[in-house]
Order: structure tokens, then C-alpha cells, then sequence
């Protein structure tokens, strides 16, 4: 199947986990109701983000509220469930963990966050996830009949290496969870969808919270998605409401043959970042679900 409709949930996240969890059900069964095959939540769709609140909202995978509820609108509406991401405990170490769902409400793999987002900006913004999460050390692709997609969460977007590996992987679609800010929001956040899109002629989609100007932590909204050309084909402001996007593969067929850049790096000028190769990597640096 070449084609398929995309949903990107800008959601409104509160205090109430049980209220996020009904919230998150009902946006999975509109998207659904208006043909969206693959549906995904933004970061922290059950907590609100703040270093603060991950212990307390944390729970085990799977096992918890917000993956038993996500497994169940999966399977009641037959759509692949990107899980945005929850706080994740596993032992004495918490995780910031995107879920996958099929269509049968079974949970096919997980991401944790690999580059956690520590950073300082003087006078506006400080934050350091790594106070109390632990990074990831996987990176993760799954397929669907539509497409191979690939999954960061946030941060993880301006890693352009790890995009890198996705596309020369098989990835059509590279699917970003985020929670960009008020400061970095408006300076980073579609600049780096593009960079992504463009630097790797794939989709690349991102789904924020909604904004609420009364967290801590104020989320910038204005969740896309990006085509293989690098245009916004679809977005919203900073309020709640869905993103859809048709995912047609012929348009990065189209692209690649328009711009064929695959086929004209210079290798050996410079190393390839993708070490698609097994005898250069460890063998469990990928969770690929197939
Ligand atoms: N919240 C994040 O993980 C990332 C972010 O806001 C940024 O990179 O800027």
C-alpha cells in the first residue's frame, strides 16, 4: 500500500493521569473515525513534563494504565498506536519510553529516549532530564503493511546521525514525539523537521502537548508533518486538535529520482554515519520489529 492517512495528536496534558488516558482514547477514536491507520501521541501524554512529576507518574512496560489503555484503543479501532511517550520504571531507573501498538492492540516494541535533553540556555531555559532518567541504547524501527518507520522522541530529532541510520534502514517515515519549548519552539523545532526530511528525503512527523501557559514547562505546540521535499504539508497552531497527513511513497519515489543524492554521495570522501554493516556494530544496538 502506497498511501496512507497520518494522525498527530496535539493533546492537552494535566495532572489527572486518568484524565490524560480518556483524553488520549478519544483523540485515538476520532483519528480513527476519519481514517488514520497510524495515530501518534505526543511525549508525555500522561504526566505533565517536568523532572518533577516522572517518578510519580511512572509505570512498568507493559503492565500500567496508560499501555493498557493504549492497547485497548489499538484494538478497538485496529490502528497502529504510537504511543507518544510516559515516564517508563523498570528496577531502581526511569525512562522517558514511546510504546508501539498493532492493530490488534499488541505492544510490538518500545523506544527510550537515547539523548536525553540536558541543556542550559542562560536566562531562558535549563532543563536536565538526566537528573533522574536514564538514556536509552536502542534505536527503533517497526513495520507496518504501509511503510518502515523509525522512532525518536524529542530531543532525539537533532540528531541528525540517528536519522541517517533510520532512512538508509528502510524508513519512509521518521516519527518524532516532542515537547519543544517556548524558546526553542519557534527557533528549532520545523526548522529541524525539514533538515531531517530534506537531509534524508523521508516524511518526518511530530506531535507536541498542547500548549498550556500555566505549566512549568510550556509546550510549543505547532505539531507537522513534513514531506520528502521538505514542505510543511500539514500543521497546526499551539491548541489542541489533530494533524493528518497522507503519506503517498510515490511522492519520495518522486524526490529521490528528481534529486538523487542517495546515489551520489561521495563515500569515499567521507564516512558513511550508517553502519548498516553487522560486523561493524554490536548486534543489539537496533530493536527492529518486523
Ligand atoms: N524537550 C526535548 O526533549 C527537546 C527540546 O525541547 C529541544 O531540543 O529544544
Amino acid at each position: 500500500m502506497s498511501k496512507f492517512k497520518l494522525a498527530m495528536v496535539q493533546m492537552a496534558v494535566g495532572l489527572s493521569k486518568p484524565e490524560n488516558l480518556a483524553r488520549a482514547t478519544k483523540f485515538i477514536q476520532e483519528a480513527s473515525s476519519a481514517g488514520a491507520k497510524v495515530i501518534t501521541l505526543p511525549e508525555c501524554f500522561n504526566s505533565p513534563y517536568g523532572t518533577n512529576y516522572f517518578a510519580e507518574y511512572a509505570e512498568s512496560i507493559p503492565g500500567g494504565p496508560s499501555t493498557e489503555a493504549l492497547a485497548k484503543a489499538a484494538k478497538e479501532n485496529s490502528v497502529y498506536v504510537v504511543g507518544g511517550s510516559i515516564p517508563e520504571r523498570q528496577g531502581d531507573k526511569l525512562y522517558n519510553t514511546c510504546t508501539i501498538f498493532n492493530p490488534k492492540g499488541e505492544l510490538i516494541t518500545k523506544h527510550r529516549k537515547v539523548h536525553l535533553f540536558d541543556i542550559d540556555v542562560p536566562g531562558k531555559i535549563r532543563f536536565q532530564e538526566s537528573e533522574v532518567l536514564s538514556p536509552g541504547d536502542h534505536l527503533t524501527i517497526f513495520t507496518t503493511p504501509f511503510c518502515t518507520i523509525g522512532v525518536g522522541i524529542c530531543y532525539d530529532i537533532r540528531f541528525a546521525e540517528m536519522a541517517q541510520i533510520y532512512a538508509n534502514k528502510g524508513c519512509a517515515l521518521l516519527l518524532y514525539p516532542g515537547a519543544f519549548n517556548m524558546t526553542t519552539g519557534p527557533a528549532h523545532w520545523e526548522a529541524l523537521q525539514r533538515a531531517r526530511a530534506l537531509d534524508n528525503q523521508v516524511f518526518v512527523a511530530t506531535a507536541s502537548p498542547a500548549r498550556d501557559t500555566g505549566a512549568g514547562y510550556i509546550a510549543w505546540g505547532h505539531s507537522s508533518v513534513v514531506d520528502p521535499w521538505g514542505d510543511v504539508i500539514s500543521t497546526i497552531d499551539e491548541k489542541e486538535g489533530i494533524v493528518y497527513a497522507d503519506i503517498d511513497l510515490a511522492r519520495m519515489e518522486e524526490v529521490r529520482k528528481n534529486i538523487p543524492i542517495r546515489n551520489q554521495k561521495r563515500l569515499d570522501l567521507y564516512n558513511p554515519v550508517s553502519v548498516p554493516l553487522k560486523s561493524q556494530r554490536k548486534d543489539d544496538l537496533y530493536d527492529i520489529h518486523q
